[in-house]
């Protein structure tokens, strides 16, 4: 039967809205890896709660997790989302410091995400899409932004495309969070946080080290939503030391 393009087009995009079922699971012609992630997505209750609660995606909790313990977004404050898209931590980072106004009693935050991915918009954050944050350029367009600012708060939740190496891959995300880290120090204004993403390795505990050379107050934290199989754990630096000529 001959179907109109724009009838294929719809009932395509309604077959992604569709809701995934057990059903699905059964289907011969997936690949494991694909029956895997369909029935972790299934069984995920931070997954349906990200649904019920607007969030781009349900890594929200290990942020909001992560806030509600160590109390580090205050309302006003600037924070720099690294890594951000689609973008759930900026949601909650807009909320956290009230940079959409939302609250007039309380004092106006500023929030910037940027991603190499492209960003879909959110109210009260600027965003940088399609921009690759380790490149120097990158980082002065945000520097810029900041109007002679400096920020309260650097969140990465960062990861390397992964190679499937692990020693490569271990590699490359300490790199990046040592990238992360040159960048907070430079932009950060004195007693402010530093939240990053890594995956616990033979050099996660140098790195640590390297951050209480700036920070006061390092500790690594394992939020419940951080899928316990996973070795992804989360380091947050509080009151920087500031730098002597900054
Ligand atoms: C786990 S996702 C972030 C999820 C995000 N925190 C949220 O809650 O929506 C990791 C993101 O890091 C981004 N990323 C990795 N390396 C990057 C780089 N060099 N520059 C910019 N973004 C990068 C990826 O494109 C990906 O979108």
């Amino acid at each position: 039967m001959l179907i109109k393009p724009h009838i294929r087009r719809l009932s395509s995009s309604v077959l992604m809205l569709r809701k995934i079922t057990p059903e699905d699971l059964k289907t011969k012609t997936k690949s494991v890896s694909s029956q895997q992630w369909l029935s972790r997505q299934l069984s995920d209750p931070y997954v349906e709660k990200a649904k019920l609660m607007n969030y781009r995606c349900r890594s929200a909790f290990k942020l909001i997790e992560i806030d509600d313990r160590y109390k580090f977004l205050h309302p006003g404050d600037t924070v720099i989302d690294c890594g951000a898209a689609p973008g759930s931590w900026t949601q909650v980072a807009v909320k956290r410091v009230n940079s959409d106004g939302d609250k007039l009693e309380i004092p106006k935050g500023t929030v910037l995400a940027i991603d190499r991915q492209q960003i879909y918009p959110i109210k009260g954050a600027m965003i940088f899409g399609n921009m690759d944050f380790t490149s120097s350029e990158s980082q002065q367009t945000l520097i810029d932004s900041l109007n002679g600012k400096r920020a309260d708060a650097v969140i990465s939740d960062m990861a390397p495309s992964a190679t499937g190496v692990r020693v490569l891959d271990n590699e490359n995300i300490i790199k990046l969070c040592y990238i992360v880290l040159r960048f907070a120090v430079q932009v950060s204004k004195k007693n402010a946080s530093l939240l990053m993403k890594l995956w616990q390795c033979g050099e996660s505990k140098q790195l640590e080290n390297d951050l209480a050379k700036f920070y006061n107050n390092v500790k690594v934290v394992k939020p419940n939503s951080s899928r316990s199989d996973s070795t992804e754990v989360f380091l947050l630096g509080r009151d920087f030391k500031g730098l002597k000529n900054g």
